[in-house]
């Protein structure tokens, strides 16, 4: 890379910033991996030296093997893991977007654990010449355990660097217009396949998100509202009615009490009360994942049926929905506002490399 300052290319990058995954479904690597997610006190509040022995002891000789299991289960052929697959097709498409509408912008995937990590990610890019960095979460819902997290690391790295980009961090868009018709894009289309449930019967469309621990709530995060908020306004766009869609909390992990209503304990007693289809989707992860592949497309299928449900529609995540990807560069495009989207054009460059080089030659 060329060291001097002059004779950079000047460019503005998006980076989506997403939780990782492991590198394969073996215990091995899921080990790893959880071990990397569960040390980070933004994720797990609890004392250090307590939560190292009950997550080494405990927690990673029984989960790693189980949820390997899991993951195996919805490991895509040959193209592995599903949040890895879908995060990176939504930063290609995201960039071929841009070139289409005429930007030069870098776009790239940084994860949070695992590969790619963030320090990779923003080093190849500093050797591109970024120079401005906006940072575009793939978390719609802004939580202290995922978004502040993984604007942490970026810090922590740019925290490394003599000369820094300037830097703007998206911090949520849980009711961000073009998210909210992306979302209900997502679900026509699906009904529009299928058929809508009858609401009059008592079917029932479920938005399930990611839980937290409620005492992460009392102590000010404001993650539980905005998730309310989104599944109040996709309900709204898709013409429902309350009580025909509900908002429910899933992938509850320990003891403590977590966000409510619980997803799975929901869908059983809608499947006791007679609910006969059932539809879920699940609006805060914008890609399909072991959360949503596993859990609810597998898991809650099987609470359903086995409790007297008929029909049990799971609706994909986002993944490569077009209206997403336009919805991604509305959303960037707000906040590139006043930055530049292309780098110098290459003759500019080119005249200033000449005369960095005369200029050079004459010095020595
Ligand atoms: C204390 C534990 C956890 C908190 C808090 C938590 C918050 C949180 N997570 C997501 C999004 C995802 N989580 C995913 C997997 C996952 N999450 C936890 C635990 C907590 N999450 C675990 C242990 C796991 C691994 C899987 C398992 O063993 O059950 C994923 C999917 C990753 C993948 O590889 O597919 C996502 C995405 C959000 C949005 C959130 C808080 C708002
Ligand atoms: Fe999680
Ligand atoms: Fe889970």
């Amino acid at each position: 890379m060329n060291q001097n300052p002059h004779l950079r290319p000047s460019k503005t990058a998006v980076v989506l910033l997403n939780l990782g995954t492991p590198s394969a479904p073996t215990p091995k690597a899921v080990r790893a991996y959880l071990k990397e997610f569960l040390s980070d006190p933004r994720v797990v509040e609890i004392p250090k030296v307590i939560w190292w022995c009950i997550l080494n002891g405990i927690i990673l000789p029984i989960r790693s093997g189980a949820s390997a299991k899991k993951y195996a289960s919805i490991w895509l052929p040959k193209l592995g893991s599903p949040l890895m697959h879908y995060s990176r097709l939504q930063a290609k498409e995201l960039g071929e977007l841009f070139t289409n509408q005429g930007h030069s912008v870098l776009v790239d995937l940084a994860m949070r654990y695992g590969e790619p990590s963030t320090k990779k990610v923003l080093d190849e890019l500093k050797a591109q010449g970024m120079e401005r960095l906006l940072l575009l979460p793939l978390y719609p819902q802004y939580s202290a355990t995922t978004t502040a997290s993984s604007f942490d690391e970026v810090f922590r790295v740019l925290g490394t660097w003599r000369d820094q980009p300037e830097l703007r961090l998206i911090k949520h868009y849980h009711d961000n217009p073009a998210y909210i018709a992306a979302l209900r894009d997502q679900v026509l289309e699906a009904w529009d396949k299928d058929g809508r449930p009858d609401f009059a019967r008592g079917d029932r469309f479920v938005m399930s998100f990611h839980g937290l621990p409620k005492r992460n709530l009392m102590k000010g995060d404001p993650y539980h509202c905005e998730c309310l908020k989104t599944g109040r306004l996709l309900g709204e766009s898709l013409g429902l009615e309350r009580g025909q869609y509900l908002v429910t909390f899933q992938s509850r992990f320990g003891k403590q009490e977590w966000l409510k209503p619980y997803t799975a304990p929901t869908i059983e007693k809608l499947a006791k009360e007679g609910c006969q289809r059932l539809d879920i989707f699940c609006p805060g992860f914008p890609a399909d994942c072991i959360e949503t592949l596993e859990e609810i497309a597998m898991e809650a299928r099987e609470i359903f049926l086995e409790h007297g449900g008929k029909d049990y529609r799971y609706i994909p995540c986002l993944n490569s929905n077009p209206k997403w990807i336009e919805a991604l560069a509305n959303i960037a495009h707000d906040h590139l506002q006043g930055w530049p989207l292309s780098s110098e054009p290459e003759a500019v460059l080119n005249e200033r490399n000449e005369r960095a080089e005369l200029a050079k030659k004459a010095l020595t």
